[in-house]
């Protein structure tokens, strides 16, 4: 493989009934770095059908060019077409870098795209860097989330990474910025359709996305039992928090694994966390040391949630959470 034939970060830039998902802006950020590093150039892949402003929102938060391909095949993600877009996109262009969000689309998709074009793929990054041999450095955590490994797709191109939601931070919006728009044609083969969409079912059940919260009270084993979160839901409401948890809390049944902050749940960055009872395992930390203020309360001074917070209150949040309730009313 001649790797000097393939350049330029791309990014797949996940939309969902129209709407950009935050994950693909905060990739265009992220590659928008990395190209400014390898004076490269950023490609938004944007796929769906009826697209309308979309391709400017990928050039307001960084992109060069958006290839667009607008398609009633691509209306509603079908694993099938989507791989063939991209692999069509990947094969013409050879790009040097490919990054995707690893939401459940992403985690579907980018697995069929390395096979087919036969590269590696790096699952869940939590840090991108360029190396001075200009290889793409990437960071994600293993063994369980004791050691960090940075990974390096020494021998093939492009490199492929997805990165989880929330992980990397999103660019400043702006509008001024210039690029351009391509429209891209897929041939697609239809007799590999396997699968066709007949109805899509709404999820009823109102779930909330503690990565989009400003304020996040996080309760752990130290809160007890849903007693103890009721306190911390009182908490929330007089600040219009919301309440999340650490693992022990969630696989104790006291709370969904929608609210499940860490490694194996949400990566969050909120302005204020409220880690409550919560020892500060590096598989917690993992999805919360990246909060701007972090707030600990814990009856145990050397719990290492002390490392990571910038205000730490040695002492029973049992006690010091009504208080804290009664002052914030007031
Ligand atoms: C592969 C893998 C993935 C994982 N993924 C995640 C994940 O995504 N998220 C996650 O959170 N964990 C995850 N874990 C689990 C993680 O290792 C910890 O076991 C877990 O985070 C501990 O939760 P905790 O802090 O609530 O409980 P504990 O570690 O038991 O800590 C409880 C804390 O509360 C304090 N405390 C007790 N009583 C009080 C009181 N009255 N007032 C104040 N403080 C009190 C104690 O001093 C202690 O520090 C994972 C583990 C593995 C192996």
């Amino acid at each position: 493989m001649d790797k000097a034939q393939y350049k330029n970060v791309y990014v797949f830039v996940e939309q969902r009934e129209g709407v950009i998902q935050n994950v693909g802006l905060e990739l265009l950020g992220k590659a928008r770095e990395l190209a400014d590093a390898l004076n490269e150039k950023v490609y938004a892949m944007l796929l769906g059908h009826d697209l309308t402003t979309q391709a400017q929102e990928c050039i307001a938060y960084g992109a060069d060019t958006v290839l667009r391909v607008d398609a009633p095949e691509l209306a509603t993600y079908v694993t099938e077409p989507y791989a063939q877009a991209i692999y069509q996109i990947i094969r013409d262009n050879k790009p040097s870098i490919v990054l995707i969000g690893a939401t459940t689309i992403g985690r579907d998709l980018g697995p069929r795209l390395s096979a087919r074009v036969e590269t590696g793929l790096t699952a869940d990054c939590t840090g991108l860097e360029v190396s001075e041999e200009r290889d793409l450095l990437m960071t994600r955590p293993a063994f369980g989330g004791n050691l960090m490994a940075t990974i390096i797709c020494k021998e093939h191109r492009p490199q492929m990474s997805t990165v989880r939601p929330g992980v990397m931070r999103m660019g400043q919006r702006d509008e001024n910025r210039k690029g351009t728009i391509e429209d891209v044609k897929i041939n697609f083969d239809k007799s590999k359709f396997r699968v066709r969409v007949l109805e899509t079912v709404k999820q009823t059940k109102n779930l909330v996305d503690i990565t989009e919260a400003h304020v996040l009270i996080s309760g752990g084993r130290g809160v007890g039992n849903a007693e103890g979160f009721d306190m911390l839901r009182a908490m929330a409401n007089t600040i219009g928090a919301e309440v999340s948890a650490s693992r022990a809390m969630v696989d104790a049944g006291v709370l969904g694994h929608e609210r499940q902050v860490g490694q194996t749940g949400k990566t969050v960055r909120p302005d204020l966390y409220f880690a409550m009872g919560i020892s500060g395992a590096i598989q917690h930390l993992a999805g919360m040391e990246e909060s701007e203020y972090i707030i600990a309360i814990n009856k145990d001074k050397f719990a290492p949630i002390f490392n990571v917070a910038d205000l730490g209150i040695v002492g029973d949040v049992r006690k010091i959470v009504p208080l804290l309730t009664e002052k914030l009313k007031r």
